[in-house]
């Protein structure tokens, strides 16, 4: 897999140091509140997995399902929900974690659906930033990187399904994409 890669763009150390750097600032954030994590599946397991750990906060988890894109790179503009949340959103403090933020779709869905819920406050978490992709007008409070605009795998992100239990990001090599 690892020979799959043409370059690393963040490392898993950096990475690594990012999660608790992170972690830190938004232990103070959320200090004596009870937020509801809510991970955008499938992709945010990872980051979600090590940023929550580095909070030393009491929290509550719950995981969102949506698609905005068909099997492969491109976006179709759609956002459906595929698994919905269990958790009540009404009144609560929300923390959404996500691996990337790129055309903005399915963010700016998410934080519609959840004003529209009423949600006490929203958070936009993100691992990546890749402003240049952007079609729709949405920012991020917490970022931990950003990247140009290409397509990127690793660390939750996927290319058909395959790369996202690679401990970085990085980009493949050209003949990967051409080679099926
Ligand atoms: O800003 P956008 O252009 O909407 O792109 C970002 C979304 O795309 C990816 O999810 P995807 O729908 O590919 O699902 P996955 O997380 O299961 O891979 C990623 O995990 C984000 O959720
Ligand atoms: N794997 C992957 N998924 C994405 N979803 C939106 N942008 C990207 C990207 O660059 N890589």
């Amino acid at each position: 897999m690892n020979n799959d890669i043409e370059k690393v763009l963040i490392s898993e150390e950096e990475i690594k140091q990012k999660c608790q750097e992170l972690g830190a600032r938004l232990t103070k954030e959320y200090e004596g509140k009870f937020p509801l994590a809510v991970g955008v599946l499938k992709g945010a397991m990872p980051f979600m997995s090590d940023i929550l750990r580095a909070m030393d906060t009491h929290l509550e988890m719950d995981f969102m399902d949506v698609s905005s894109y068909g099997g492969e790179t491109r976006s179709s503009g759609e956002v459906k929900i595929v698994k919905d949340l269990d958790t009540k959103v009404e009144g609560r403090d929300l923390l959404i974690i996500e691996d990337i933020i790129d055309s903005g779709l399915t963010l700016s869905y998410l934080v519609d659906l959840f004003k529209y819920r009423k949600a006490n406050s929203i958070k936009i978490v993100t691992l990546l930033d890749k402003p240049e992709g952007r079609k729709v007008d949405i920012k991020a409070d917490v970022v931990g990187f950003h990247v140009p605009n290409e397509f990127v795998v690793g660390y939750g992100l996927d290319y058909k399904e395959k790369y996202r239990n690679l401990p970085y990001v990085g980009v493949l090599k050209p003949k990967i994409y051409g080679g099926e």
